[in-house]
């Protein structure tokens, strides 16, 4: 089977389904974020302050055509859409899920805890703005799942559904 790419806003799930996805489907599963940390030796918010984002969305470009492209699940950075090269990367090697949330939603599920660079912020329109200004990356996945009033196994169960259609023959 092709790698599967779940994409998304920060919040959306991706990490936590990705993990979920993978137990039932019996395939690896990989996180960009955390494997940049592991290679670098470092954590996102380091790596922004030290290194800027630039040099981050540098790694998450060449991680993420160090990557398989079988038989795997590769949870994203929720701004792995922002370079048009990913999401064609992303499209030509894999099936893509971008899993949208309610921004509102999104603020009660993550906490401003430091670890997203981007979060650390009080001014909620600046988030707001991203959302919006990435929306339509997000939306070039070849399936939307929204995630905003689901739990884990709803979400699971809906990205499952997808995949068997494709099996039997539906096209992307
Ligand atoms: N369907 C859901 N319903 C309720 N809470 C959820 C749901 N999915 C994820 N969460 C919670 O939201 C938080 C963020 O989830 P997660 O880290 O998986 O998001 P992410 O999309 O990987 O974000 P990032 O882009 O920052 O890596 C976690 O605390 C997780 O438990
Ligand atoms: O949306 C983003 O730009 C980010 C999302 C996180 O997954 C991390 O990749 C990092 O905090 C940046
Ligand atoms: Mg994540």
């Amino acid at each position: 089977m092709k790698a599967i790419y779940l994409t998304g806003f920060m919040g959306a799930g991706k990490t936590t389904i990705g993990k979920a996805l993978s137990e039932t489907l019996q395939l690896p599963v990989i996180d960009t974020d955390e494997y940049i940390i592991q290679q670098v030796g470092k954590t996102i918010p380091a790596i922004f302050e030290e290194e800027g984002e630039a040099t981050f969305r540098q790694y998450e470009r060449t991680f993420l055509r160090e990557f398989p492209v079988n038989d795997v699940i590769i949870t994203t950075g929720g701004g792995i859409v922002i370079q048009e090269e990913n999401r064609k990367w992303m499209k030509e090697h894999g099936i893509v899920f971008n899993l949208y949330c309610e921004i509102d939603e999104v603020f009660s599920r993550v906490s401003i805890d430091g670890s997203r660079p981007l979060l650390k912020t009080d001014d909620k329109s600046k988030v707001r703005n991203l959302f919006e200004s990435r929306s339509a990356f997000y939306q070039e996945a070849h399936f939307t799942i929204d995630t905003t009033y689901k739990n884990i196994e709803e979400i699971v169960k809906e990205i499952q559904n997808k995949l068997k259609n494709l099996e039997s023959g539906d096209n992307v």
